[in-house]
């Protein structure tokens, strides 16, 4: 944009015309110092964090030591392209870096280990997972880890670590450990901390008879998974709950209430996942009871239609609200962000990239909130400003700043990045 100002010369009182030129991230610069946020801080700021991306959404949760999904969640949809070994996998990965800004982590499950051996979940080690690491040291990411307690015949009528047979219970507590080992690993190569994450489908699909006891039980097999310990620089430990699956819709053994207790009393973190609450419930609203007694919190952000359906997350409100929560409550370094959806109805390149390019679009957004200015307004009972403050940042020139982010991390931006995935679509995906 051209600008032309009116000056008056100094020296003899005339008037002269100046012409400045100024980019649309200048202007944008501009509006946004008008309401006190420095754009250059939230970029520095955004530039740190590191978004774990998921590997399962690459395969539609298959993994490599199984050809079927089970556990109370689903993938709809026959999008052709899907990533079939880790080669296929790995590529697509690769790609979607390639068009996300910044360096962030791979989110891996134990069911992706890569190995000739025939090996049982409680017996895979971190040998089965180097594969991953040089992938990981190549791109210059970090890994997170999920032991995966479904997808396998030893869940055996929905249960896993609570069932009542002991035969059961002792091989998912042996995979527990084993993948606990593997995060070490993880956090030993690379320097970055391994999150490590239990998620288990345990439930019933009727009203149970009992829900102490399978609820005793899972608490027994955690406190002995957790029983071995590690440096807290390598791997952080956290736990999932969840308040219903497919199949599981009366009881959840590990629940929200049940996770929580557990978390605080152990001193481990709780990972809320986006989908995993009643549907008005919102997470946006937990993260700052949840930091007000805990050093630090995991989340799984999914975007949840009707059912924890898993859906690619949008810039919505909700994820923004979230998203400046974690900024509100200075969080951004506490926080472990991982990303959860997996859609096999659409490309699921494109998939990963629309979700954490989304992601980094609400924490961008919570940076260029004036939040300091908003807590005042509204510690000052000004709840007119605050109000007004909210509605009138969504129409500040946002994109722009968005994609001076792009250009500054040489990724393409918004609109530029499609193309070259229906190229890699036409070239690589459809030839599968
Ligand atoms: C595949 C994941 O581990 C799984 O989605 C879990 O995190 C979950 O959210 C189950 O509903
Ligand atoms: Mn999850």
């Amino acid at each position: 944009m051209i600008y032309i100002y009116d000056i008056q010369n100094k020296d003899n009182g005339t008037n002269e015309q100046e012409v400045f030129l100024m980019s649309r991230f200048e202007e944008a610069k501009e509006a946004y110092a008008g309401v006190g946020v420095d754009v250059e801080a939230a970029l520095k700021q955004l530039q740190q964090v590191r978004i774990s991306m998921h590997c399962w959404q690459g395969d539609d949760v298959l993994g490599f030591d199984s050809d079927t999904l089970t556990g109370g969640i689903a993938t709809t949809g026959n999008y052709p392209g899907r990533a079939r070994n880790p080669e296929e996998l790995m590529a697509d990965i690769h790609k979607a870096y390639t068009l996300i800004p910044g360096k962030h982590k791979l989110n891996l499950h134990a069911s992706y280990r890569i190995t000739d051996e025939k090996v049982d979940r409680d017996k895979i080690e971190p040998k089965h997972f180097k594969a991953w690491v040089d992938f990981a040291k190549e791109e210059g990411i970090g890994l997170d880890f999920n032991p995966t307690f479904f997808s396998h015949k030893n869940v055996k009528d929905n249960m896993t670590l609570s069932s009542p047979d002991k035969a059961i219970r002792d091989f998912w507590i042996e995979h527990g450990k084993a993948c606990r080992k593997i995060a070490n690993y993880f956090g030993e190569e690379l320097g970055i901390t391994a999150l490590d994450n239990i998620w288990i489908p345990d439930g019933t699909k009727d009203v149970p008879a009992d829900r102490i006891g399978p609820r005793a039980r899972l608490k027994d097999a955690l406190d002995e998974i957790l029983s071995v310990k590690y440096d807290r620089k390598n791997i952080a430990d956290a736990v999932e709950g969840k308040v219903f699956g497919i199949g599981v819709e009366s009881y959840t053994v590990g629940s929200h209430e049940f996770y929580m207790n557990y978390a605080a009393k152990n001193g481990l973190m709780c990972l809320l996942d986006t989908g995993h609450y009643h549907p008005t419930e919102v997470v946006s609203d937990k993260i700052s009871s949840m930091l007000l007694f805990n050093d630090s919190l995991a989340l799984h952000v999914s975007r949840p239609v009707r059912w924890d359906s898993d859906h690619v997350i949008k810039l919505d409100d909700e994820l923004k609200e979230l998203a400046t929560e974690l900024v509100r409550c200075n969080a951004l370094d506490k926080v472990f962000i991982g990303l959860d959806f997996f859609d096999a109805s659409i490309n699921r390149l494109a998939a990963w990239v629309i979700g954490m390019r989304n992601m980094q679009k609400a924490l961008l957004y919570g940076l260029l909130t004036p939040n300091k200015e908003l807590k005042a307004a509204q510690d000052a009972a000004d709840f007119t400003k605050v109000l007004q403050g909210l509605e009138e940042i969504k129409t500040l020139p946002f994109g722009d700043v968005w994609a001076e982010f792009c250009q500054r991390n040489e990724v393409p931006v918004d609109g530029k990045w499609y193309p070259i995935v229906k190229e890699y679509e036409k070239d690589v995906q459809f030839k599968r």
